[in-house]
């Protein structure tokens, strides 16, 4: 494609800041207008500048466009492209704009008008963009909530792949070396022990997710929370993990969300067999999900 007709390319003169998206979980994303009329009929997107730092290069940042660039599924957000800005080093990554933000906030902001249906219903969408990325083998390493974002009332997508590491051909699991602010309490425990990471521990995390979905991402059952209570605050945290290895080990796991229907939380404890070879797939978990849906169905109509 030559410049000009690259839809992947945006120029900067023509990208217009419009508000900060938060400078949450994907470091500062910016809500933008991409106006090339100058008319205000341009598109919104969400931007997010790759400043090179101490964590991530420039090269890390190249990676990441790649590893967007060629997802192409419903339930992942959609990249768009790139903008380089005039002369400067940085680079802009140009995704396509959720409206309604991250699960944590619409369900904390919804809980009341969000049923078992609904949150089954963004359960199997959250599977079936977990189904898609294992196909080309890619492990996500930081499913949760924080990372689901919500474009309508009945559809979310999965986000944020700075972690997504693709797994070699002839391996089933991904080490990790670099350390850095690792989300131990969405971690399986071979990802605590070992930093082993494969589709199985993203299976685990999956069952969090789960969790946080029917606890409304209440923040008073937030996962970490939940763990730290067992583990005692008063904790420091290279022993943190290994007290959480423990308690795992030992056979504990979050409790069932209040009216949790079981057979969900039956799905959350399958994901978090302390054996990844006994945990479930994520299309045996979107079968018995759409199963849930169906029961719920005839129960409605019961
Ligand atoms: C560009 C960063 C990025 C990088 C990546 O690899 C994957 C996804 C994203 C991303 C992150 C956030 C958003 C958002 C949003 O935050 N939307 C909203 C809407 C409403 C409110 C209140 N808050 C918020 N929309 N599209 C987004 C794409």
């Amino acid at each position: 494609l030559s410049p000009q007709h690259d839809q992947t390319l945006f120029e900067e003169r023509h990208l217009r800041y419009i508000s900060p998206l938060g400078k949450g979980n994907f470091g500062s994303v910016e809500l933008c207008r991409y106006d090339p009329l100058g008319d205000n009929t341009g598109e919104l997107v969400a931007v997010k500048k790759l400043q090179p730092n101490k964590q991530s290069t420039q090269e890390d940042f190249q990676k990441e466009v790649n590893t967007l660039s060629v997802l192409h599924c419903d339930y992942i957000v959609k990249y768009r492209g790139v903008c380089y800005s005039m002369g400067r080093l940085s680079m802009s990554l140009v995704m396509e704009y959720l409206p309604y933000g991250s699960l944590i906030g619409y369900l904390e902001s919804n809980r009341h008008n969000v049923n078992t249906r609904r949150m089954l219903l963004f359960a199997s969408q959250i599977c079936k963009g977990m189904e898609y990325l294992q196909t080309l083998r890619y492990v996500h390493r930081d499913l949760a909530a924080r990372n689901i974002l919500v474009a309508s009332e009945s559809l979310v997508k999965i986000a944020d792949f700075g972690l997504t590491k693709i797994i070699p051909f002839d391996k089933e699991y991904y080490r990790v070396t670099q350390p850095g602010e690792s989300p131990i309490f969405w971690y399986a425990p071979e990802c605590i022990n070992e930093s082993r990471f494969s589709h199985k521990s993203d299976i685990w995390s999956f069952g969090i997710v789960l969790h946080e979905l029917f606890s409304f991402c209440d923040m008073s059952c937030n996962p970490k929370r939940l763990c730290m209570q067992v583990i005692g605050h008063n904790m420091q945290s290279p022993s943190i993990s290994m007290h959480l290895a423990n308690i795992l080990k030992n056979g504990w796991r979050l409790s069932a969300p209040p009216h949790c229907p079981p057979k969900v939380y039956s799905l959350m404890k399958q994901c978090w067999a302390y054996n990844f070879e006994e945990r479930p797939s994520f299309t045996s978990l979107g079968n018995q999900i759409e199963a849930i849906m169906q029961d719920d169905r005839e129960n409605l109509k019961g």
